[in-house]
């Protein structure tokens, strides 16, 4: 078998790599269509269909290489041109990988070793005349930043100007927080397996990946998410959908749910009104405003369907627990406001009231420098922080938390023992037990004032008919799709009122429920 080691040349004769970045959308879209893929199976269809292609696969020495040869193996078998480069020596090749190594040499594969040291020119040689790049170097188990030889051949690589797919990740990202260690690939499409690595959903994790497919490997879920912290489930519609019970012919107000928004301040009425109006929008059947008299008295005028109850600063305790008697679940914080008595008011109710809470805004702001007493909180808890707010409740900037959201999103879990929704681009949900999902939908026309507050009573009046999972996971779905519809039917992202995207809520939860995809309705 020709080794790279024959074709040794000078170490560091590659010329150095570009800056190891790939052109534009187009470049990669053509990259894609100029592909010889006779045709696509459908689902089920076994793939034999002869592919005449000419095929690069550059494996590393773990079980990420060991899928490359996998793939190489599959893609000889069908007939395709296929050159394997190993960068490492074949010894170094063991276990599962060593099995797959075996037998694509035993078919007759070519197989050429790229050790450290060795000249990358017949890499070059190869890439220069091929369809496809198959990145099988690192996978998940890349633990420190690539330097030296393997940083050349990615450089190398990432001077193709054919299709690159890559395994799992492309090597170089971090699978896990989704930062680039070192050199990395800069890839087409990424073929991940089991489940989506988070780390491919931060905006640098996006951009190496390029178009992410997510492969089912049929191994059970729990072992892969105990072995791994690094992944995350995307928030789907049919999920959501089938969460969306139809309601009964005979259903009462009462049994629709019974809201309360403790919320709402001297010149902050709109927070309380939008919050409230998105929990009767999502289905709620009776939602009340509950805030300081003066406010509630300021409200009067502006509300038809609401009704209002006002805290007696003097008996807070004894004036919120009359108002949360019997209610099925609470939203507490937008606009409620940082004084003592708004504090006591959270306190008494975020700690002490045995129900459902979705905690937001003002309220979250209250546990600054104490984000440890939420999990002392009775009932059952979900934040909804953006990333300013979550950054003061773990004592950091809304830029760190920013650079590593799911690290800190997790931390906060750790922290507080509640559900915790940080809100932004790609929303993530993260549970006490481990589990997180991310959200795909939305646009930034969702970055409007109120849009949060908005989503705080839609999480609320789902509380009110699914466990506190299904209602954080719908909600965040259903509100991000809002975004996604008002941006479909007017070509814009900028310019969506808050209470506007409430008003798409009905129609949203209508077609979710019905198996429909809003966007293509
Ligand atoms: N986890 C599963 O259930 C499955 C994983 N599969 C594939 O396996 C890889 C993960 O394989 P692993 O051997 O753990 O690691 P890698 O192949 O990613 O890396 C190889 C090896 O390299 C060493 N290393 C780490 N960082 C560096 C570095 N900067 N420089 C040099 N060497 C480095 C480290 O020792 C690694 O072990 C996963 O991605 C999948 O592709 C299967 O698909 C089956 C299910
Ligand atoms: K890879």
């Amino acid at each position: 078998m020709p080794s790279g080691a024959g074709l040794r040349g000078r170490p560091g004769s590659v010329p150095p790599p570009p800056n190891g970045r790939r052109d534009a959308e187009e470049a990669r879209a053509a990259r894609i269509r100029s592909f010889p893929v006779r045709h696509v199976p459908s689902p089920g269809q076994p793939a034999t269909y002869p592919l005449h292609a000419r095929v690069v696969v550059v494996c590393g020495a773990g079980n990420n290489g060991g899928d490359g040869f996998v793939v190489a193996r599959h893609l000889l078998a069908r007939g395709a041109e296929v050159q394997v480069f190993l960068a490492a020596r074949s010894e170094k090749v063991t276990g599962d990988s060593r099995i797959n190594h075996d037998a694509y040499v035993d078919l007759g594969g070519a197989l050429t070793e790229l050790p450290p040291g060795a000249s990358l020119a017949p890499l070059e040689v190869a890439l220069a005349g091929a369809d496809l790049l198959v990145d099988a170097i690192f996978g998940t188990g890349l633990d420190r930043p690539i330097e030296g030889h393997l940083a050349d051949v990615i450089g190398v690589l990432n001077t193709a100007t054919c299709l690159c797919i890559a395994l799992d990740v492309p090597s170089g990202l971090d699978a896990d927080s989704g930062a680039p260690l070192g050199a990395a690939v800069q890839a087409d499409e990424t073929v991940t397996f089991g489940h989506l690595k988070i780390g491919l959903l931060t905006p640098e994790g996006a951009r190496l990946a390029g178009n992410v497919h997510v492969v089912d490997l049929g191994v059970p879920d729990r072992p892969i998410l105990a072995q791994v912290g690094h992944v995350a489930e995307v928030l789907r519609k049919e999920t959501i959908g089938s969460s969306l019970r139809p309601r009964e012919a005979s259903v009462y107000k009462h049994q629709a749910g019974n809201v309360l928004v403790i919320a709402g301040s001297s010149g902050k009425l709109g927070a309380a009104l939008l919050t409230a109006r998105a929990a009767m929008r999502t289905g709620a059947g009776l939602v009340t405003i509950c805030t300081w008299a003066d406010t509630a008295r300021a409200m009067e005028s502006r509300v038809v369907e609401l009704m209002t109850t006002s805290i007696d600063p003097a008996r807070i305790a004894a004036s919120l627990d009359g108002a949360l008697a019997g209610r099925r679940a609470v939203a507490i914080g937008p606009g409620l406001g940082l004084d003592e008595r708004a504090r006591a008011a959270v306190d008494h109710v975020v700690l002490g009231w045995d129900g459902l809470k979705v905690v937001d805004a003002d309220a979250l702001t209250h546990f600054v420098g104490r984000p440890e007493a939420l999990a002392t909180a009775r009932g059952s808890l979900i934040m909804t922080p953006h990333s300013g707010e979550l950054g003061r409740l773990l004592g950091r900037s809304a830029r760190a938390v920013e650079e590593d959201r799911f690290g800190a999103v997790r931390e906060a879990v750790a922290l507080t023992r509640a559900i915790v929704v940080l809100k932004g681009a790609r929303t993530i949900i993260a549970l006490p037990d481990g589990r997180m999902f991310i959200c795909m939908a939305g646009n930034p026309a969702l970055a409007t004032a109120g849009s949060g507050d908005v989503l705080t009573g839609m999480i609320a009046a789902l509380l009110c008919s699914m466990d506190p999972t299904a209602a954080a996971s719908a909600g965040v779905l259903i509100h991000a799709l809002a975004g996604d519809v008002w941006r479909a039917q007017t070509g814009s992202d900028r310019g969506l009122l808050a209470g506007e995207i409430a008003e798409l809520v009905p129609g949203l939860i209508a077609a979710l429920a019905a198996g429909c995809d809003p966007l293509s309705t």
